[in-house]
């Protein structure tokens, strides 16, 4: 494809994926994939060329630009090579008409920066929109961290957590036999890092009541060496059923997968009351913490669905406290930096389960908010995430 065509091509998608924030459509990254499928022509630099312009110009945006064309005329001031690709060419977008400035670049709008924890500033809202690195997790029960490192080249050591490590990016892993064998996984070093802030341990009885497709039931089962009772929950069937072929590649066994129906959890757990040593919840949330993934997402925000995944978040919360034994622990995560999500949920929480308090915690290295703590790609190079540890009182 010719630079212009790539330029027509990337417009095109920017209306697709600025139309489906708009309702309740697809990510932009399964919108650009469907574009490619029906369009063999373009090559992989073709694909990966589009997919810089259109990822640069969601960038640019905290909400969303009237469209593609606006989007990209505005992503030509900042990148000027971009302008004389308007050429009118056949396949390529229309000549620039003589005022067009394209779309203003800016900001979230004020009521979502109002949302953010206290604990975070600037820099760390900005942080969120940059462009994520590629982390793995060892399976240290199978391999070593040094083994992996030799067998990488341009792979380096995560700060964080003994288990992860960080690849060059873009990196193919999962052509790579490390992969394939199940000796690493790809997961963002501050779920590693709260995985070990749960502080399992062999023979515990652990329950992961939103295991989704159970990449954290993988990181636990891992650090409890597979001993002890791991019982991964979802109310999603079709992602909990990844767990089991994940499980197999591994090399993983014995963990219990139980689907939940909606509303019908707790009497689903009843067998667990009182008997679980940690209730991890890896709650539903805005999502806040992985724009740098899914930048397009802050377009879709509003209050009330920020007020749905609040009222969800609550409810799990409920639905955990009772499971958890004497003296067990109850760890609650969001990757979302908003206030409502994090500290105010545990400080709801807290209010109404006075049995409950937070786990006074050596060593910490993400940063106080509330009763809990907060990582952020520009302090500490992971998502956003906001978690927090508490245990029920003996
Ligand atoms: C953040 S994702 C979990 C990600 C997963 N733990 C991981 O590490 O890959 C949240 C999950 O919560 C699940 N969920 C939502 N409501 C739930 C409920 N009431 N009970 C259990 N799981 C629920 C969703 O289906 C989704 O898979």
């Amino acid at each position: 494809m010719r630079p212009a065509a790539r330029l027509q091509a990337a417009i095109e998608l920017l209306d697709e994926i600025i139309e489906a924030t708009r309702g309740n459509g697809a990510a932009a990254d399964t919108v650009i994939k469907r574009y490619f499928k029906t369009r063999r022509y373009a090559g992989s630099k073709d694909r990966r060329a589009v997919r810089e312009l259109v990822y640069a110009a969601i960038r640019r945006y905290g909400t969303a630009p009237l469209d593609g064309r606006a989007a990209m005329v505005g992503l030509a001031q900042d990148q000027q090579d971009l302008q004389s690709l308007f050429d009118g060419s056949e396949h390529g977008p229309a000549t620039l008409a003589a005022n067009e400035t394209g779309a203003i670049p800016g900001g979230l709008p004020e009521w979502l920066r109002q949302e953010f924890a206290e604990a975070i500033d600037e820099q760390d809202i900005e942080s969120l929109t940059g462009r994520a690195p590629l982390d793995i997790r060892v399976n240290l029960g199978r391999t070593s961290r040094e083994d992996v490192l030799g067998a990488i080249d341009g792979a380096e050591p995560g700060a964080l957590s003994t288990s992860s490590i960080r690849l060059p990016r873009g990196y193919p892993i999962e052509q790579h036999e490390l992969w394939r064998d199940g000796l690493v996984d790809i997961q963002d070093e501050g779920s590693q890092y709260i995985v070990d802030r749960c502080a399992a341990e062999p023979g515990m009885t652990i329950v992961d009541l939103c295991a989704g497709a159970g990449g954290k039931t993988l990181a636990l089962h891992d650090r409890i060496g597979g001993e002890g009772r791991l019982i991964a929950c979802d109310i999603d069937r079709r992602r909990l059923s990844n767990l089991a072929p994940r499980a197999a590649r591994s090399g993983m066994s014995g963990i219990e997968a139980r689907l939940l129906n909606p509303r019908q959890e707790s009497t689903m757990l009843a067998d667990i009351e009182d008997a679980a040593d940690i209730v991890l919840i890896d709650a539903p949330c805005s999502g806040t913490g992985t724009w740098r993934r899914n930048p397009e997402a802050r377009w879709r925000l509003n209050q009330s669905a920020i007020a749905r995944y609040a009222e969800s978040q609550a409810r799990l919360l409920d639905i955990a406290a009772p499971l958890i034994k004497p003296g067990g622990y109850l760890v609650y995560i969001v990757c979302s930096l908003l206030a409502r999500e994090g500290e105010g949920q545990i400080a709801d929480f807290l209010k109404t389960r006075s049995d409950f308090s937070k786990v006074k915690a050596a060593n910490e290295q993400a940063l106080a908010s509330g009763e809990g703590f907060v990582l952020t790609p520009a302090r500490h190079g992971t998502d956003g995430f906001f978690f927090a540890r508490l245990q029920r009182s003996c």
